[in-house]
Parts: structure tokens; sequence; C-alpha cells
């Protein structure tokens, strides 16, 4: 299996299997979702894309921010920690975010698609090794000029590690994420936006048994949780 790395930039050419890896915070926020009932989260690119497939599918909760910032009117940001706590049994969810949600969409053209985060690291893993492809492309969605994105390149570094079965000291990942760009946000129990908690969450290493599949239906991109 070749393995190899793309960002938001580059994504978008990728025609095999693709795992967009958004730790802080998209698909650390959708497998809380899912692993609090949710049946499927619909990922969209735009505040107004979120807003149109509302009414297209009435009583589908909608989550998203730009840049870190809760949208007005949603129901909630893209926040984990704001969400652990929620019964969503049988609901659907309605996503936009700055990097995670905008990795999908762009890597439409992959004959296989995922969305990854440390929550579901090994299932992640089980599910490549199962599909055995023979090119596999690890989107780290957060990473820009500037030196953004540590965070989601460590989740990869360590899907790599597992599949070529090299050791990987989990420290030094958690250490990583706390302290990416990203990570640093996260420093405050009390505040609204970035509260630590979700980097807490983020951190839970395998804590889910699913992994987290997209399907395009009509152009939609439906997220779904598979075990
Ligand atoms: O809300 C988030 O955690 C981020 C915002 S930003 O990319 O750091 O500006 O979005 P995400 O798509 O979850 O990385």
């Amino acid at each position: 299996m070749k393995i190899q790395r793309a960002n938001l930039e580059t994504c978008g050419t990728e025609t095999d299997f693709v795992v967009v890896i958004d730790v802080l915070r998209a698909f650390t926020t959708a497998a809380v979702a899912f692993a609090n009932g949710a049946s499927e989260i619909i990922l969209v690119s735009t505040v107004d894309e979120l807003f149109n497939l509302s009414k297209t599918y009435p009583g589908s909760l909608l989550i998203g921010e730009v840049n870190g910032i809760p949208i007005e009117g949603v129901d909630y940001g893209n926040s984990p920690s704001a969400l652990i706590n929620v019964d969503l049994s049988g609901r659907r969810l309605i996503q936009r975010t700055t990097a995670g949600t905008q990795g999908v969409l762009r890597s439409s053209n992959a004959r296989y698609l995922l969305a990854a985060s440390l929550c579901c690291l090994d299932a992640t893993v089980y599910y490549i090794n199962q599909v055995q492809p023979s090119s596999l492309t690890l989107v780290e969605s957060g990473v820009f000029e500037g030196g953004w994105g540590d965070e989601d390149r460590a989740c990869a570094d360590m899907i790599e590690a597992h599949l070529l079965k090299k050791e990987v000291r989990c420290g030094e990942i958690l250490d990583r994420v706390a302290k990416s760009k990203s990570g640093e946000k996260y420093f405050d129990w009390e505040d609204r936006i970035f509260p630590r908690e979700d980097l807490v969450i983020a951190s839970t290493i395998d804590c889910y048994d699913f992994v987290m599949k997209v399907t395009i239906e009509s152009g939609i991109h439906f997220l779904r949780p598979v075990k």
C-alpha cells in the first residue's frame, strides 16, 4: 500500500482511499455525535448550504462554526464537549466547519472516503487493512502555512505507524496535539468558544469502535458510523 499525505489544497485529485483527518475539532465532534446516537451527519462547505439543507431535511440539528466561532442560529458550535451529554438518538445533523468538512467535500473523487480523528483511530486502521487499497491518502485538514495543523499530522503519523506496524508512543502524539497551534487555543476550562474539555475529548485515543464513512448521494455528502 502506497501511503501519502495531502492537505486541503491537494486532496481533490485523489481517487483511491482517502481519510480526511480533523482532530480539533470537526471529526471529534462528529464521533461524539455518533456515540450519542446520531444516525447521520450531512457535511457541507458553506453557511448558506447549512441553512438551505435544513429546509430540505427538516428536524435536523445544525452544528458549525466559521474560524471556530459558532454560526449564529445553529443548535451547537463545532464542539465535542457541547454534545457529550446530549442524547442524539436517531437524529440527523448538518455540520459546517472551517477545515474538516471542507476536506471531505474537496475529496469527492475518492473511491473510499473516511473522516477520522484520534477517537476512532484503531477502527479506521482496521477498516483500511480490510480494504487493502493500493493507494491511501491521509488528508491533514488543519495544515496551513504558519505551522498550523500538527494535531492532524500527529494523528496521520499514528495511523501510518499502525498500518506499517511501527512503534508509536501515544504520549508523544498527545503532546503534539496539546502543543499544536490549534491545541494551544484550548487552554481555559471556562472558555465558551474553545473550552479545554474539547482538547481532552479530542485526545481520547480509541474511545469509539466505529469508522466514519462518507457516501455521496445525489451530490450530498452523508457521514455515517460503520462498525
Ligand atoms: O472549530 C474548529 O475547531 C476549527 C476552526 S479552525 O479551522 O481552527 O479555524 O474547525 P475544524 O474544521 O474543526 O478544524
